[in-house]
């Protein structure tokens, strides 16, 4: 199986303490969250004697059987994981949630981000007599929290947050409590929730929509939150905070009916559209948007531009990510198979295509070709996030510089490799303001602009710690 997608995604997290449909309520939360994974998923669950999972690869339909779901009925505490892998292979072993079996008791790890030291941190752990289990970044946890000697469980997990470095939103499950907790950059989002007076968390607020829960707020930077039978914890894991959330998230990642403090992505992104119409000066007779996600970023740019917004393309919905092998050739058949021109809308016109994002070019090229070859007069591209530049080491796939192709060439250059007749990105100052007149405190952008928030420690692309961590 491949995925065609040229932007990958990052994982998806959920936990209910409390609730006598624990894991059916986490898999109808994880369901909904599938667009954040799709390689593997599991779920953790405890009945506070001990904790019993199941875990598969694929999508969760593939991943765990009826069987495995009636299984785990009963267990009143559960956590899930998507996963979309970053660090450590597209294999069973790495696929989340972990679960540890110890005298001391057991632990249950769920993940999404990066963790940018694992690599030392693992290293300097095994010198010291671990054994890993899994090739995953995420396995450091367990043993930072195992390895400390404090009697109080918070104490353990609270330094051993502190050893780790990168992006995490973290769900934790012992026989005592289900922990959260979030980097101090707050690079990944996390929501917590509520349902039939249980407490729930989950990365996006989609899950909560699909099991009914309320939506209470966003989880901050440096939160950790303790479920128990005491009832709920706010405390911190460390005083530091550093507001950087990932700006991908409302381009491209996130679904668009989940919010971020009260705000959907599909208002944010039809505001980054906004923002492109004023700043990209070109006539046309309609806008396009690329479907899915750039539906609304179009119809922002139709709404402030005044030029109305079609229907021009097309997306199979039955296209999108399986039986395609690697490589450059399958993506670009891939993409002919997705996305497909609506002839009688784009023959004659002026067209402005709206796409959230380039990153090799492939789609942009393909759309242009099509609509040309559909009878399209012009074909302006308009991007509505800044020029991808630089990989992402903090939870997101991004690919390489070699692959990106605004690393390496201008914005004309493009132009000419894509076949447009103008080329348009947003700017990065124009992005941040839309993302603070929703209250945003502060976002990364580093892979337009090459200002990493969280030092890279390990320095290591996630193919190559994948390679560095093979055969464990
Ligand atoms: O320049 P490229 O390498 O072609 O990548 C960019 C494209 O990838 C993403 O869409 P994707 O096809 O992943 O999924 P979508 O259908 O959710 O938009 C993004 O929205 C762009 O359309
Ligand atoms: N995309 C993610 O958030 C992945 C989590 C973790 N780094 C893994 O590779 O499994
Ligand atoms: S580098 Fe880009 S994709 Fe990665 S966290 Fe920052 S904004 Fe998101
Ligand atoms: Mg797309």
């Amino acid at each position: 199986m491949y995925d065609i997608r040229g932007l990958n995604e990052e994982c998806g997290i959920f936990g209910v303490y409390g609730h006598p449909n624990a894991a059916e309520l986490t898999y109808i939360a994880l369901h909904s969250l599938q667009h954040r994974g799709q390689e593997g998923g599991g779920i953790v669950c405890s009945n506070e004697e001990y904790l019993f999972g199941a875990r598969g690869m694929g999508l969760l339909t593939e991943a765990l059987s009826r069987e495995q779901l009636t299984s785990l009925h009963g267990f009143p505490h559960a956590i899930g994981h998507v996963r979309y892998a970053t660090s450590g292979g597209s294999e069973l072993s790495n696929v989340q949630p972990f679960l540890f079996k110890s005298h001391k008791g057991d632990l249950g790890l769920a993940h999404n981000g990066n963790l940018v030291n694992a690599m030392s941190v693992r290293e300097a752990l095994e010198d010291d007599g671990a054994i890993f289990q899994t090739s995953s970044d995420t396995e450091t946890l367990a043993h930072l929290i195992r390895k400390n000697k404090s009697p109080d469980r918070k104490t353990r997990i609270k330094t051993a947050l502190r050893q780790i470095k990168g992006a995490f939103a973290f769900v934790i499950l012992d026989e005592e409590a289900l922990t959260i907790a979030l980097d101090d950059h707050g690079v990944r989002p996390l929501m917590l929730g509520m349902i039939d007076g249980a407490y729930c968390v989950a990365s996006e607020t989609c899950a909560f929509t699909a099991i009914g829960a309320e939506y209470i707020r966003d989880i901050e930077p440096g939160e950790l939150i303790t479920l128990s039978e005491a009832g709920i914890d706010f405390d911190r894991y460390t005083e530091a905070s550093h507001p950087n959330m990932c700006s991908m998230e409302y381009i491209y990642f996130a679904r668009a009916d989940s919010e971020f403090r009260n705000t959907s992505t599909y208002t944010i992104r039809k505001s980054l559209g906004q923002q492109l119409a004023r700043e990209m000066d070109v006539d046309a007779d309609i806008v396009i948007g690329v479907p899915d996600s750039s539906l609304a970023a179009a119809k922002g740019f139709s709404e402030e531009s005044g030029i109305p917004q079609e229907q021009g393309l097309l997306k199979n919905r039955y296209v999108g990510r399986t039986f395609l092998s690697k490589g450059q050739e399958a993506r670009e058949r891939a993409v002919r198979m997705k996305l497909s021109p609506v002839r009688d809308v784009v023959e004659g016109k002026r067209i402005i295509v709206i796409d959230d994002s380039i990153v090799r070019g492939t789609t942009s090229r393909y759309i242009v070709k099509a609509l040309k070859k559909a009878g399209a007069k012009e074909v302006h591209m308009g991007v509505s996030s800044p020029p991808l530049k630089n990989p992402c080491f903090y939870g997101i796939d991004v690919s390489t510089h070699a692959e990106i192709i605004a690393s390496s060439k201008s914005t004309e250059e493009i132009r000419r490799e894509i076949g447009a007749d103008s080329l348009s990105y947003l700017s990065v100052d124009a992005m941040h303001d839309v993302y603070h007149s929703y209250g945003s405190k502060g976002q990364c952008d580093a892979c337009f602009t090459g200002n990493y928030p969280i030092e890279i420690i390990d320095r290591l692309l996630p193919q190559e710690k994948d390679q560095k961590t093979k055969g464990v």
